[in-house]
């Protein structure tokens, strides 16, 4: 697509996300006077963590017709964002043909952005939410629903803004980097089908579970459509949609600095899903196969071919770990291997947590069924949200290392109770006094979830 728009004291700025108060930050420092105003939905106590943190380069220059509206306790849509969703509605709906609506977007905004089509009220929305969730839903699948549900989603925010030149920049927060699902696609078109909304319901076997009120909206969009043939009638918009960062950026950054601190480096994936205890049995179990090739044993333990068994990792990718890793540890050097994605968590129990708490501490309940292999071996797990929240937790993520199941045995705390209950923020809480337990507070970026694991020998 291509269209013209001119510079001319006419951007008005919309941004919705965890991470977007940077990139308001930049377009001012770029744009100047050219923005004439907008609306920031961002979340709670944001302002104040950046600012604590001392990342001023984040916090937007004041301007009196640029509202920064704070919202999403726990990345649920409230009244808060629900009422900053209606003023950025309004907004766009104000704009004329001259305008430019610059669009910032990151992970969040769907929690940020809520605006549910009627009778939907909000809090069906956010009923509708945690079921999904609790039933492992992917994000691209919640908002496969949201763009079909509300106002502002699939396109229509830009449908909103009429005739202006709609511009998105977008960070990615998803497997893939699809620009129609971050933050649900405001500004994007959406080529979905509502039926798609009713088979994920079924997938996830919460069909009945699901407000009726929804139900009733997705089933009339099907009605209204079924005189067309493939695709339902797509809204046109007139967007230009661009990626301005993702995961790669960061484990590359990651990368970068695990090379300078003198490791040897394998990224495993930047595509890392499916069940968190999973990936942390994983990394764990790689941990393992390593040590089988440095010491040359025959293992008593096959972490190889529970990798290949268990997982299906290739037998080529795990021979590529393991040959290069252990051809740094058998010089004396360091090994680090790292990975990122976002992964889901199917709740059983009630306790409180995260993916990023289930993957440290079913890497660590690994480790000790492995620790006599393991005992020379200094190995360390971090696995935490670049968003800086794991879950409705106060922490980013948590550590793991090769004697933390120990280490809890000695303090009566019994980790298989607080995997099985999805309890790992007080697990990882209560042993040592929480020292493993990473909080940096929001980061002011979100671009998934990253796992690092450095596999050294001990001296
Ligand atoms: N007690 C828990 N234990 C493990 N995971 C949980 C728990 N409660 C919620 N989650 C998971 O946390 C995720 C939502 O966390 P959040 O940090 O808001 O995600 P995102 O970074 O994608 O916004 C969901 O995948 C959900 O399954
Ligand atoms: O980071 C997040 O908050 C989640 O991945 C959801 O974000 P989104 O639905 O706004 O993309």
């Amino acid at each position: 697509m291509f269209f013209i728009c001119r510079l001319n004291r006419n951007v008005h700025v919309i941004a919705a996300g965890k991470a977007v108060l940077g990139m308001v930050r930049a377009t001012q420092d770029v744009l100047g006077d050219h923005i004439v105003g907008g609306i920031a939905s961002v979340p709670y106590g944001i302002q104040e963590t950046l600012k604590k943190s001392g990342k001023w380069e984040m916090i937007p220059k004041e301007q009196s017709s640029f509202q920064i509206c704070e919202g999403a306790k726990n990345n649920a849509p409230d009244t808060n964002s629900l009422a900053t969703s209606k003023k950025i509605h309004d907004l766009a709906t104000s704009l004329q043909g001259s305008d430019i609506m610059l669009t910032l977007l990151s992970g969040g905004g769907s929690a940020l952005l809520p605006l549910p089509k009627p009778p939907i009220t909000l809090e069906e929305m956010r009923e509708m939410v945690a079921i999904m969730v609790k039933h492992a839903a992917t994000i691209s699948d919640v908002n496969t629903v949201r763009k079909h549900t509300e106002v502002l989603k699939g396109g229509g925010l830009a449908y909103a803004a009429g005739n202006a030149s709609v511009i998105s920049l977008i960070l990615s927060d998803i497997i893939g980097d699809p620009i129609d699902k971050i933050a649900s696609g405001p500004t994007v078109t959406d080529f979905s089908k509502p039926e798609t909304c009713m088979e994920i319901f079924r997938d996830l076997n919460v069909t009945d579970k699901i407000p009726k009120s929804i139900i009733k909206v997705v089933e009339n969009e099907i009605s209204e459509f079924s005189g067309h043939s493939a695709l339902p009638v797509i809204r046109e918009i007139y967007a230009h949609n661009v990626i301005v960062g993702n995961n790669k950026l960061a484990v590359s950054a990651a990368n970068k600095a695990a090379e300078a601190l003198g490791y040897r480096t394998f990224v495993l994936s930047t595509e890392l899903c499916g069940e968190a205890r999973d990936i942390g049995e994983i990394f764990a179990f790689f941990a393992g196969a390593i040590v089988d090739v440095v010491s040359g044993d025959k293992a008593k333990f096959d972490s190889k071919q529970r990798l290949e068994d268990s997982f299906g990792i290739s037998e080529n990718v795990i021979n590529c770990v393991t040959s290069l890793a252990a051809s740094a540890l058998k010089y004396g050097e360091r090994f680090c291997m790292l990975g990122a994605g976002e992964t889901v968590v199917n709740l059983k129990g009630n306790g409180k947590g995260g993916r990023n708490g289930e993957i440290a501490l079913s890497s660590a309940l690994v480790f000790d069924l492995l620790s006599e292999k393991l005992r020379d071996y200094d190995i360390n797990i971090l696995s935490a949200g670049t968003d800086g929240q794991d879950g409705p937790t106060e922490s980013a993520g948590a550590f793991s290392h090769t004697h933390l199941i120990q280490e809890a045995k000695e303090q009566n705390i019994d980790a298989n109770t607080y995997l099985e209950n999805n309890d790992t923020f007080h697990f990882f809480q209560k042993v040592s006094n929480g020292e493993n337990l990473f909080v940096t507070g929001m980061t002011g970026t979100n671009v998934m979830d990253l796992h690092i694991m450095t596999v050294a020998r001990k001296s």
